[in-house]
């Protein structure tokens, strides 16, 4: 399905475009933002960015001051939106952690949730053919993930249930154990049928299955009033890195940052960077690819 493109923004020398499209696995149109580095490279590595309750693709492309390092590394960042729109189903505009812009990043089981709120559907699948059909120039073979709150959870649990689709994971004050935090048992026991569903998509229960090492970049604030709440639960998934025998987490706490997007701006360029040295680690530069 083909895009409209609504606005052409420069951006550190490359263009922010805000994009939408119909898209089936939601039932909607959606809109996203795209963001296209000044580039040489034929072909352009593409970092996913998933935004968190209550926002929408323009949070992370304002506010989330990603584009400086993409623009320096040349690299694409696809800021999707955070649930289906508009479906008429009873109660989705009720609360700001359940319904529109809290899809959680699954595919919802339980009706009538089940019908369009299909967002891990849409952010692995149905999106990313439809930007490497209409952007040729996008690699569809190197391709990351980060994400923020509810999208960080998006963004493990997403990297951990699809072994090779990502190179490399990593993510701002991530829901990661939504299994037992008050945000997480709403919108699981709201989308999911079972509750036997809920360990499938819980990061701290996948690491635990995923083989290898596991190389992820996670940011939390201690200044983190929703780390505070115990909505986010890091040590756990660390934890459970640890007791799974899973090298390679770099888990840091960053001295009284908050949840805002001030925090995640101060760290986004860390970010662009992780991700670059996986996108290009087997991509060494040469004449002819440039
Ligand atoms: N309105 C809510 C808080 C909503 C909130 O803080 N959302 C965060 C993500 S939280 C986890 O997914 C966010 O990114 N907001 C958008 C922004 O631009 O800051 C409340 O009042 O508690």
């Amino acid at each position: 399905m083909s895009f409209k493109t609504t606005a052409t923004i420069s951006s550190f020398g490359g263009k922010l475009l805000k994009l939408t499209h119909e898209a089936k696995s939601t039932s909607c149109t959606m809109a996203l933002n795209l963001y296209l580095p000044p580039t040489t490279q034929k072909k352009i590595p593409v970092l996913f960015y998933l935004a968190g309750l209550t926002c929408t693709g323009d949070n992370g492309a304002e506010k989330g001051f990603f584009q400086s390092a993409a623009s320096q590394k040349g690299i694409a960042i696809v800021f999707p939106d955070t649930s289906p729109r508009g479906l008429k189903i009873e109660g989705e505009d009720e609360s700001y952690d359940f319904g529109s812009g809290a899809g959680f990043y699954l595919d919802a089981t339980r009706a009538p949730w089940s019908s369009g709120y299909k967002m891990q559907t849409y952010i692995t699948s149905e999106l990313p053919s439809a930007l490497y059909s209409a952007f040729p120039e996008l690699d569809s073979s190197r391709v990351s993930i980060t994400g923020h709150s509810m999208g960080g959870h998006g963004a493990l649990t997403l990297f951990l249930k699809n072994p090779g689709m990502y190179k490399s994971v990593s993510a701002f004050a991530p829901i990661c154990n939504p299994s037992k935090c008050p945000w997480g048992e709403k919108a699981f026991g709201g989308y999911l049928e079972g509750k036997e569903e809920w360990a499938g998509h819980d990061a701290t229960e996948l690491i635990k299955g995923w083989k290898g090492g596991f190389d992820a970049l996670i940011d939390v604030g201690t200044g983190d009033n929703f780390y505070k709440q115990g909505q986010l639960l890091p040590e756990n998934f660390r934890d459970a890195c640890v007791e799974s025998g899973k090298k390679g987490l770099v888990m840091r706490f960053q001295d009284g940052y908050d949840h805002s997007y001030f925090f995640i701006s101060s760290f986004a360029t860390d970010h662009v960077n992780h991700a670059a040295k996986y996108l290009f680690a087997y991509d060494k530069p040469s004449k002819e690819k440039l």
